[in-house]
């Protein structure tokens, strides 16, 4: 009978008393005992006596194991288990175990340490002790080919918990390993940027550097976001309860420059998530809509940059007659037609209604853990029915660079909390409107030197310009006030001598 290293360990059984605690040690220790003896009789009695003395510690040892396998009998697809419970043992593993592998991931970019063959860790839960321990079957079989040994091995954990704990772990200890140790496997995947190529997803690695921190904007604004996207993202118990899908729209609104991009991959970057920027002109029909939606993975953000300019969804209810003249097997309702593009066949046939199905019909339940992201420099040239409340949750205004703002950028691009000029620009930029764009652009090193007072100094001449202008650009347009209240006067003096 082959004893495992762990039964040892069945000595300090978390919440078992003391006396099951020893009892389990003497057990352990005669199962171990035992195994080594059982070496040297002969191969026929041998597994007769295993048989039976397997049956007979199965009566006595108060322990449960239960073993992961790497792989199926069909030794096709690594197990979802057995990476899951990799990942969750990762961190216990570097902490506890002598013996570790270590394997790239993220692109080679970080390191991931798992316990090595015949080593052990424990664990606690909900004040219960468990053991993991990890080992291989099978060989490496050595071959003279040019791809040189062919491996023939497969891992397995086995899992030690006391008999009393059984209903504790199955039925939610298994579970808490399982989820945390997908969550792990996704923090150290690459995210990645997909786009769609007509009716299909192609994607690249997403290594955007924009985190909340480096974005600018009002930080209780900013506090506030970021509190309600880590809300979403902890809270599918609550959507199940409510019956709502777990999804949440977004609306950037903002002049350009102001950071809406910027702010999507902060998202991303805070929340792990995938993103799929959907350029819906590049998409034929409701159909495909429907096809790039449901091919999108949980965990991402679905974003339709510039959503005023990607179809004309304005004032569709009102364009009858065009509506009619164009044919389309999926709307519903011809109103609600859309633009066509310039290249008449090639034409996006997707219609206002198409798209509210995308964000809230049916099909976007599926899935889950998904973002949906508009934006738009042109608020009041969206149809009502796309960013009422529930379709589009939050609406967020990212605007012009005011002085706390600044004050990040001045950390971000310069590294300073304070400067003598942070004053008059604080004043000057509450009082002219400049993008954080345009402010960054005056913060980037100059010459490759990254001179502080140069950067800030350029600022301050760029506001004061601005608010020259903005004077300018006043006065000139109380004397147009001032000539037109003439005219009208003169003109209805005239009226009256008439
Ligand atoms: N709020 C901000 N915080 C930090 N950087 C910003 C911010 N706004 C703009 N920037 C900087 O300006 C550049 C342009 O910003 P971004 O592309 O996010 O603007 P946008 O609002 O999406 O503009 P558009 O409406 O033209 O798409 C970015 O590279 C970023 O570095
Ligand atoms: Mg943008």
């Amino acid at each position: 009978m082959k004893i495992d290293k762990p039964t040892m360990m069945a000595a300090s059984v978390g919440g078992a008393s003391s006396v099951f605690a020893h009892l389990g040690s003497v057990i352990a220790g005669a199962m171990f005992a035992w195994a080594i003896l059982q070496q040297f009789l002969p191969q026929d009695l041998r597994s007769y006596v295993q048989k039976y003395s397997q049956r007979f510690f199965r009566y006595v040892y108060p322990y449960i194991q239960i073993t992961f396998n790497e792989y199926g009998r069909e030794r096709l697809m690594r197990s979802e288990a057995y990476s899951a419970i990799e990942n969750y043992l990762s961190s216990r593993s570097s902490s506890q175990a002598k013996r570790l592998k270590a394997d790239l991931v993220k692109s080679n970019q970080s390191l991931v340490l798992s316990m090595d063959d015949h080593e052990e860790v424990s664990d606690q839960y909900n004040g219960v002790k468990i053991w993991w321990a990890c080992g291989t079957r099978g060989s490496k079989v050595q071959s003279s080919s040019f791809h040189g040994a062919t491996v023939n091995e497969s891992g397995f954990y086995k899992l030690t918990f006391h008999k009393m704990h059984r209903d504790l772990i199955l039925e939610q200890y298994l579970n808490h390993v399982l989820r945390q140790g997908k969550e792990i496997r996704f923090k150290n995947q690459q995210r990645k940027l997909y786009t769609n190529n007509g009716w299909f997803w192609t994607h690249v690695v997403f290594e955007h550097p924009a985190t909340f921190d480096t974005l600018a904007m009002d930080p209780i604004e900013k506090q506030e976001i970021i509190d309600d996207l880590t809300t979403f993202s902890n809270n599918e118990d609550f959507y199940k309860r409510i019956g709502r899908a777990w999804k949440r729209g977004y609306l950037l609104f903002g002049p350009p420059g102001t950071g809406k991009s910027t702010m999507i991959a902060a998202m991303a970057n805070l929340l792990n998530y995938d993103i799929y920027d959907l350029e819906l002109t590049a998409v034929r029909d409701n159909t495909s809509l429907r096809r790039l939606l449901i091919e999108t993975s949980s965990k991402s953000i679905i974003v339709i940059e510039d959503i005023d300019c990607s179809l004309d969804l304005t004032g569709q209810r009102k364009k009858k007659k065009k509506a009619e003249e164009v044919k389309d097997g999926e709307a519903t309702n011809p109103e609600k037609r859309v633009e066509k593009d310039p290249e008449g066949e090639k034409a996006s046939r997707v219609t206002l209604s198409g798209l509210l199905n995308f964000i809230d019909g049916l099909w976007s339940s599926c899935g889950g853990e998904r973002l949906l992201v508009f934006t738009t420099n042109h608020i009041k040239k969206l149809d009502p029915a796309l960013i009422r409340k529930g379709r589009m949750d939050k609406h967020v205004e990212l605007s012009y660079c005011r002085s706390e703002a600044f004050k990040v950028l001045a950390k971000n691009y310069l590294l300073i909390d304070a400067h003598h000029l942070f004053d008059d620009i604080g004043k000057l930029l509450n009082e002219v409107d400049l993008t954080p764009a345009d402010v960054a652009e005056h913060l980037m090193p100059k010459n490759a030197s990254k001179n502080v007072d140069v950067c800030l100094k350029s600022l301050v001449g760029a506001l004061e310009e601005a608010k020259e202008a903005k004077l300018k650009g006043e006065e000139n347009s109380e004397e147009v006030k001032a000539e037109t209240k003439d005219m009208v006067f003169a003109s209805s003096e005239s009226a009256e001598s008439d």
